[in-house]
């Protein structure tokens, strides 16, 4: 498996445990930064990540910004990406049970560490049920 990273100032001490923990898991990690503190802007790390994620240069996508949805409104502009913000474990299981969600966009500022790396672990584990589901997907992209 095959994940690309990204985020801001505000998700660099999340999104550093959280690469620890998929190198860890021996699953490749393409990391677009930032890796440091300094105020940055949330698209110019989230684009790269998305475009991986639509050309299928990678399996999935995280992202993770200060609230999530600046991180996620970038990502979504994004043909063939469906980012989900999520802040709950439950969350994150729907967002591929149902939404087939191709990116987790986590909102650092409000959720805990471990939080975030049982969240990144149900997100991978999860799949698509498909079925309604499935129909429902293919009914999202722009006209
Ligand atoms: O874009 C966001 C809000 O949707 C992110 O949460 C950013 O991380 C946040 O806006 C950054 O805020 P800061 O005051 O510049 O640190």
């Amino acid at each position: 498996m095959k994940i690309a990273i990204g985020n801001d100032h505000a998700g660099t001490d999340y999104k550093l445990a959280i690469v620890g923990m998929l190198k860890s898991m021996h699953i490749e990690v393409k990391n677009y930064g930032t890796d440091g503190t300094d105020s940055v802007d949330y698209p110019d790390f989230v684009h790269p990540v998305a475009e991986d994620v639509a050309s299928n240069a990678v399996d999935f996508g995280i992202i993770i910004c200060g609230s999530g949805n600046g991180a996620s409104i970038t990502a979504n502009k994004h043909q063939k990406v469906r980012s989900a913000l999520c802040w709950t474990n439950e969350i994150v299981a729907l967002a591929r049970q149902h939404n087939d969600a191709n990116i987790l966009s986590l909102p650092a500022r409000y959720i805990s560490l471990p939080q975030a790396l049982e969240m990144v672990k149900t997100f991978l584990d999860t799949k698509f049920e498909g079925g309604r589901h499935e129909r429902r997907v293919e009914k999202i992209p722009c006209k």
